[in-house]
């Protein structure tokens, strides 16, 4: 007998895909795409070959190397990796994909090359309805489109190899409405932030989070992506998004997508990848959209997160003593004082990019702000990066002028990768450099030893680089 009951987006996915469930409710899970990065793959494809195995469906995988490429200096190729970890990781990518093959590669210094997360959507690598995994846990980027899309650990990442399949549970489902509407100079980025320093970073933990109502059906694609790039941030494996007509328009002429008739086809079938009336969620939270303000974290994880109007915590006024204790750490490390304002904290380096806010979009807003304020870069910035995150959003930026904006004002205009979001390759800072990072993480160390990160929207980041300070931008919107 077919289940009727209403069921959330989530579960309609996750049951189209499964092939069997045991007792324990342990599934063996369908996977229709199959990320693949640099880091997490040489162990796995290691594996398959010790095993006289192959992919079992090469067709599910697309390719990029991104984490350890550098930014600058493509022109001596390869001889521009100085780590020779990094670099063996690249050519053992190229190695790997030649000897087994894909659907699509996307190679150090080639075109469309690009941090994963930015560049399998905007080749059409993930459909509405699809499972998606990959060696990476800001894999729940591409439940923007209707996926269930989330990170797997490397031995994981072999099974799904070797059987185009995972053994995984269910989650349970968690829904965060956001009513009303953004205000001008309030970005995803933004509400991304305000809703993991409201639930915390173990908010969702256990979960998969769908983002609804009119503030979320107002943001664009690129939007939902930075949205749901941060629900792992919140604890949640996978962030999503229900189909509507955006998603749709969004799919259409992109290479890997269908075309033609099986393109309509698809799409009414993707028209049907919203929760049902009545469906359960587990948890339920509710955010007014119109209340959200520019924020940006002052301490070393995600939730600590204060309004720019406001002034940084006071820890004896946190009742909960872990939390506590956690403020005081953060503060040493961050050398900062609680009761500072936070248009008083300056930093010294700038960084737009990352899977998070280095889509074309983003980089429209902060070329949109320093075009605006129409002053160079302050002399207290030692560095200011602006880092496409593919080669395709750095060729449309190129296109509209954007790149000449960033320069003429004084910021370096970098090749796409995941940059300065992790120290993993030549974009590092220096103990107590201070960052105002478009990037999703600010743990200690996260961009370079003793490194400081202020997370923040990109036209937060790059009015911080022409003002030396972060400041209310919602004046210059
Ligand atoms: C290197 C990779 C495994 C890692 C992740 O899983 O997220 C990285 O992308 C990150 O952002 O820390
Ligand atoms: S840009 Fe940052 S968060 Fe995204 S995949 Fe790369 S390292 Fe991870």
């Amino acid at each position: 007998m077919t289940d009727t009951s209403p069921k959330t987006l989530y579960d309609k996915i996750f049951d189209e895909h499964v092939v069997r469930t045991e007792e324990d409710g342990t599934a063996t899970l369908y996977i229709d795409r199959h990320l693949v990065h640099e880091v997490t793959s040489a162990q796995a494809f290691e594996g398959l070959r010790m095993n006289d195995r192959k992919l079992w469906r090469s067709s599910s995988v697309v390719a990029t190397a991104d984490h350890n490429t550098p930014t600058t200096g493509w022109e001596q190729g390869l001889e521009g990796i100085t780590d020779p970890v990094a670099k063996l990781q690249v050519t053992t990518l190229d190695q790997n994909i030649r000897n087994n093959g894909c659907a699509a590669y996307f190679p150090f210094l080639s075109r469309g090359q690009g941090v994963i997360h930015v560049m399998g959507p905007e080749e059409g690598a993930i459909l509405p309805g699809m499972t998606v995994v990959c060696g990476d846990s800001h894999t729940s980027t591409h439940g923007a489109c209707a996926a269930v899309a989330f990170g797997i650990g490397t031995s994981e990442v072999e099974h799904v190899m070797a059987t185009q399949t995972l053994l995984t549970k269910k989650m349970k489902n968690m829904r965060v409405y956001v009513s009303g509407k953004l205000s001008p100079g309030v970005f995803a980025k933004d509400l991304a932030l305000f809703i993991i320093g409201r639930i915390g970073t173990a908010g969702g933990t256990g979960c998969a989070i769908e983002f609804a109502g009119p503030a979320i059906e107002a943001l664009s694609m690129e939007g939902r992506m930075t949205l749901c790039n941060m629900a792992i941030e919140a604890g949640a494996r996978c962030g999503l998004v229900a189909v509507d007509d955006k998603t749709v328009e969004y799919m259409r002429g992109r290479t890997l997508a269908p075309e033609g008739e099986l393109f309509k086809q698809a799409e009414e079938y993707w028209r049907t990848l919203k929760s049902d009336e009545g469906a359960h969620f587990n948890i339920e939270v509710e955010i007014d959209g119109n209340a959200v303000p520019p924020v940006v974290t002052w301490g070393t994880s995600p939730e600590m997160v204060v309004q720019i109007t406001d002034r940084t915590p006071e820890p004896s006024e946190q009742p909960d003593p872990v939390k506590r204790e956690g403020w005081e750490r953060a503060y040493v490390y961050m050398g900062l004082e609680p009761k500072q304002p936070v248009t008083s904290i300056a930093p010294d380096h700038v960084f737009i990019g990352s899977c998070t806010n280095g889509r074309i979009e983003d980089i429209r807003a902060a070329a949109y702000v320093v075009k605006k304020l129409g002053r160079k870069v302050a002399p207290t910035i030692k560095q200011a990066l602006v880092v496409p995150g593919s080669g395709l959003v750095r060729e449309q930026a190129e296109k509209e002028g954007l790149d000449q904006i960033f320069i003429n004002a004084g910021f370096e205009w970098r090749r796409p990768g995941c940059s300065m979001c992790l120290a993993m390759n030549a974009d590092k800072l220096n103990p107590e450099d201070r960052c105002a990072s478009t990037s999703n993480r600010n743990f200690e160390g996260r961009q370079g030893n003793r490194s400081r990160t202020h997370l923040c929207s990109p036209a937060m980041a790059a009015a911080a680089a022409i003002e030396g300070r972060f400041v209310d931008i919602r004046k210059i919107f």
